[in-house]
């Protein structure tokens, strides 16, 4: 030490600089190890790193089986879960196809705190991973991205998911805990199934996107009448994928600018969702109100939306064209993988740049109640697969059109503990209700052309009832409650 302060007092700078140097290079050529930082900030101050969260999450099991002093922190996926990291200054060792490494976790700490807005965060946090110089190639290529494919998937299985709504050019959140699932969804087990199959090939087609050149997303366009579940699909889409959802109020923003900073700032794995497209936008972009249009009060989830004033007040101009270009472009320069779910009440009503394949890949049509759909709602609210009301329900959802909002409702228990029968006979009752009132409102609308329906059966030599059936035809509906579209594809 003092040969050393004697040297560093009377020796000229350039040759300190010239030993110093040297010094170091036999050392690093002695040494058999490689030293990897991983700082927590990178650059940018207020941005993660995203290498050293993955690191993060790596290394909480095995820092759980072997550190000695840990950090603990809560996150809620559903139920509360407690997540284990190691605490400052700790070390534990990992082995990757037979090869030994060490991480080692430290901190940075400033001495002159400059101004910040985090006051308290002056220390920056960094792991550091150390090798044998001899399995370079190993540790740098493919350990290290096992390292953050692995923490990356820890991330999504531990975190908490967010349904994010738009306040003009801003995002804000809540936890997203929808407990709607695919499980619970009424509809036909085949048409489920090649739904859910088509959300998990996607998810899994990272490098079928790559290979192909495309941006990694896909789009959904939910349609049918209100109450058919298109709401409950997006959030058992979300349940199943573990992805966020972003919630687009489109008539709250002002303009293209403000869509392309709102689309630009939502994250990988998350919907985006645009609910009643055919309401937010026409042609010509400008807005109509849908409330004004149908004559009918907000039916949506009130947690979603805006209150009504916040989005009446405001006078958008976003356009078709500005949307489509966002969705067709704009993701290409992002990483990861974005669904994009359109829902309508009308699909007539849209315009068909919209609906093109390749821009909205998957059309889905969610429909009447049918009697597989009610099976699985019977299933779900009174916990049966079977009983002897269930012919007559089948032979009423076969003759009219009830949503499985509605059957929902009458397979509410009325008092705890529920009694099935009563729900299955009002839930009869309700069907017998809706096929009179149709065949009341045919009967109505058959006068107004000029012959009732009684008169049509003696014309044709059938009865007022297979009349209502043939009126049901004309409306566009099978004899089993599905729609034509769907009975020509089952043909
Ligand atoms: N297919 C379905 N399976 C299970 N439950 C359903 C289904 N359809 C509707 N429901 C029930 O009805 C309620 C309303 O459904 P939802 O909000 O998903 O309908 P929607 O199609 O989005 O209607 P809207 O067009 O008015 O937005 C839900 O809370 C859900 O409980
Ligand atoms: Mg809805």
């Amino acid at each position: 030490m003092f040969v050393w302060a004697m040297f560093k007092q009377y020796c000229p700078y350039q040759l300190q600089n010239y030993f110093e140097k040297h010094s170091k290079r036999v050392f690093t050529f002695v040494y058999p190890f490689i030293q990897i930082t991983f700082n927590e900030f990178t650059g940018d101050r207020f941005m993660r790193s995203e290498a050293y969260s993955a690191i993060e999450n790596y290394l909480g099991s095995s820092s759980s089986m072997q550190a000695k002093r840990l950090k603990a922190d809560v996150v809620k996926n559903g139920s509360q879960s407690l997540v284990l990291s190691m605490d400052d200054f700790e070390e534990v060792t990992d082995e990757f196809q037979g090869v030994k490494l060490r991480w080692a976790s430290g901190k940075h700490i400033s001495k002159t705190p400059s101004f910040s807005f985090y006051p308290a965060t002056d220390e920056r946090m960094y792991y550091t991973l150390t090798f044998h110089k001899r399995h370079r190639n190993l540790i740098l290529g493919t350990y290290l991205s096992h390292v953050l494919k692995e923490g990356d998937a820890i991330k999504v299985k531990n975190r908490q998911r967010k349904l994010y709504t738009n306040s003009g050019s801003y995002w804000r959140h809540v936890v997203f805990e929808h407990p709607a699932s695919f499980e619970t969804i009424a509809m036909e087990a085949d048409k489920k199934k090649e739904i859910m199959d088509d959300l998990i090939t996607f998810s899994q087609a990272e490098e079928f996107y790559a290979r192909i050149g495309r941006a990694w997303k896909r789009g959904y366009l939910l349609y049918g009448p209100p109450g058919t579940g298109k709401s409950t699909m997006i959030a058992a889409m979300a349940n199943l994928l573990k992805y966020d959802i972003y919630d687009l109020e489109l008539t709250s923003v002002k303009d293209n600018t403000e869509l392309r900073k709102l689309l630009i700032e939502t994250s990988s794995r998350s919907i985006i969702v645009i609910e009643d497209i055919d309401c937010s936008l026409d042609l010509t972009g400008q807005r109509k109100k849908k409330n004004e249009e149908q004559g009918r009060g907000d039916e949506k989830d009130p947690k979603l939306k805006l209150p009504k004033e916040e989005t009446d007040s405001k006078q958008s101009q976003v356009t078709l064209s500005g949307l489509l270009n966002f969705i067709d472009g704009l993701w290409s320069a992002c990483k990861g993988e974005r669904l994009v779910v359109f829902t309508t009440n009308f699909l007539e009503k849209l315009d068909p740049a919209l609906i093109r394949k390749g821009r909205m890949d998957k059309h889905i049509e969610l429909s009447y109640c049918s009697f597989e759909a009610f099976k699985v709602l019977a299933k779900n609210y009174l916990l049966i697969e079977s009983h002897h009301l269930y012919a007559r329900i089948q032979e009423l959802l076969g003759e009219t059109k009830m949503t499985p909002a509605e059957v929902a409702e009458h397979l509410m228990p009325k008092t705890l503990p529920g009694d099935n029968k009563v729900c299955l006979e009002g839930l009869i009752a309700g069907l017998e209700k809706a096929k009179e009132d149709a065949r009341l409102k045919a009967e109505e609308e058959a006068r107004e052309k000029g012959s009732s329906p009684e008169e049509k059966a003696k014309e044709k030599g059938s009865s007022p009832e297979e009349n209502a059936k043939d009126q049901g035809k004309e409306n566009g509906f099978c004899e089993n409650g599905n729609t034509e579209m769907n009975c020509k594809e089952k043909e």
